[in-house]
């Protein structure tokens, strides 16, 4: 695989500012399914943007690094190496999706990249664009950014097959040293096992980015989204990790529930109301807790309670892509992976493959585009950032959208992929 040797080009990592050479190597991964589409789309997308916000001055200059499928076709592996390795030495990078198989076969090469990477944080914005089309009264409303833990939970990979040799090995260890939780599984000749680690460590550096956000980027609240009442000792533990790291490290710029309900026990329910009030007044963020069911109602019920989310890895999946459906869908919800000590990031859609519309030039690419945004503004490449968020306004506004905007707006032009993104460059 051609792959240059590191150069003065790389994007590096320098007392904790990235230090952005003007023409930037940024490895990219193209995709299975639908990348190939959304991605030739991607890069015409963020080239016009780059060239008109700073003409020849700056410039990116893409290497292809290979993952999934073409990767297998070319090199007989999922995952090369040096795909690995230029993400981790260029630092930043942006991929199309790759495909899982389910039930079996490789493990998901999305979820090895974060771990392999250790990019902690899945940040995936929710927004609205006027005139998306939406099944909520009130799609304004919707403004959330979801903190995702991304290299724990049960995503971790630790699973038993059920009748494998590997999980009677591991159900003998159980039942000879925990008998009590041994009985507790219901059928343990037939079962299939996962297990659920989730740290405090992990906490901590999550809840750690999504307090950070929400101060740079003059936000309300954040909320813990968590199922501790069932699981407590990792989902329990992860809302008492997180509200434990807001009040000993950011005691000065957020306000807890806990602390709430500590003051209203010692103090009553006036003093404790007082209290947030108070603090909300010197523009504290408020730092609260849902559980997750009825988090996901009401998410959609009374969105504008919602502003920052910090949730683990399940959790986080569910929520991106039902927060979508509320602001147009899925082709239009970008992401980043990031690991915000190292600078390590890897920008990709929160959307799968696609498979059943591959190679028709089809599919929205705004997912992507707005991905690209993201490693944009991350670059601090704000006025390219800016000028793509201006032109998804105007392409949006102008009704020449892909088919799943189409079908649910009124007298709208369909248009493909690659059309979709003529039409964003045209409104630059
Ligand atoms: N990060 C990654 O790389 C991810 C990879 N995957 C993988 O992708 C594969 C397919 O997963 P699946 O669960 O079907 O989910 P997908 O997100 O690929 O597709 C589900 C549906 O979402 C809509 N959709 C997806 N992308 C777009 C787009 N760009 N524009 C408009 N609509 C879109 C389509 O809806 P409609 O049918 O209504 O038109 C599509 O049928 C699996 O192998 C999965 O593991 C899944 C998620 C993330
Ligand atoms: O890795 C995959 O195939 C799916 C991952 C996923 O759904 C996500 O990260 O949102
Ligand atoms: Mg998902």
């Amino acid at each position: 695989m051609n792959n240059p040797v590191l150069n003065s080009n790389a994007i590096t990592m320098q007392h904790g500012r990235l230090i952005v050479p003007d023409q930037p190597i940024i490895p990219y991964i193209e995709g299975d399914g639908t990348g190939p589409d959304i991605w030739r789309a991607t890069v015409r997308v963020l080239d016009a943007a780059v060239a008109k916000s700073y003409q020849d001055q700056r410039k990116i200059q893409w290497l292809e690094v290979y993952a999934g499928e073409k990767a297998y076709r070319l090199f007989d592996t999922w995952l090369p190496d040096a795909t690995v390795d230029a993400c981790k030495n260029y630092l930043v990078s942006i991929k199309g999706p790759l495909t899982t198989p389910i039930g079996g076969g490789i493990r998901s090469l999305n979820v090895a990249l974060r771990q392999m990477l250790d990019m902690y944080v899945c940040l995936r914005p929710v927004r609205w664009f006027n005139g998306v089309p939406s099944p909520v009264k009130n799609p304004k409303s919707v403004d959330m950014v979801i903190f995702r833990e991304n290299t724990e939970d049960i995503y971790a990979g630790l699973e038993f097959a059920q009748k494998q040799q590997r999980l009677r090995t591991f159900l003998a260890l159980l039942k000879e040293h925990f008998p009590d939780q041994f009985k507790k599984i219901r059928f343990p000749l037939t079962s299939g096992i996962g297990i659920k680690p989730v740290s405090s460590e992990g906490t901590e550096r999550l809840m750690r980015a999504a307090i950070d956000y929400a101060i740079k980027n003059q936000r309300r609240s954040v909320t813990i989204v968590h199922k501790g009442n069932i699981m407590k000792y990792t989902e329990g533990a992860f809302r008492n990790w997180a509200y434990a790291l807001a009040e000993n490290e950011f005691a000065e710029q957020t306000y807890t529930w806990r602390q709430s309900e500590k003051t209203k026990d010692e103090k009553g329910e006036a003093a404790a109301n007082a209290e947030q009030a108070d603090a909300l007044a010197n523009g504290k963020i408020l730092i609260k807790d849902a559980i997750a069911d009825i988090a996901l109602q009401q998410v959609l019920t009374r969105p504008e309670d919602f502003d920052v989310i910090a949730t683990l890895n399940l959790n986080g999946d569910y929520l991106s892509d039902a927060l979508a459906a509320q602001v147009g869908g899925i082709g239009i919800a970008p992401g980043g992976n990031i690991n915000f000590l190292t600078g390590t990031a890897v920008f990709e859609a929160t959307h799968g493959t696609a498979p059943k519309y591959a190679n028709l030039d089809k599919v929205n690419p705004g997912s992507l585009i707005l991905s690209g945004e993201m490693m944009l503004r991350y670059l601090g490449w704000t006025e390219a950032a800016d000028a793509i968020i201006q032109a998804m306004d105007a392409t949006i506004a102008s009704k020449r959208v892909t088919y799943d905007f189409a079908r649910l707006m009124d007298a709208a032009t369909e248009i493909k992929c690659s059309e979709f993104a003529d039409a964003l460059i045209a409104n630059m």
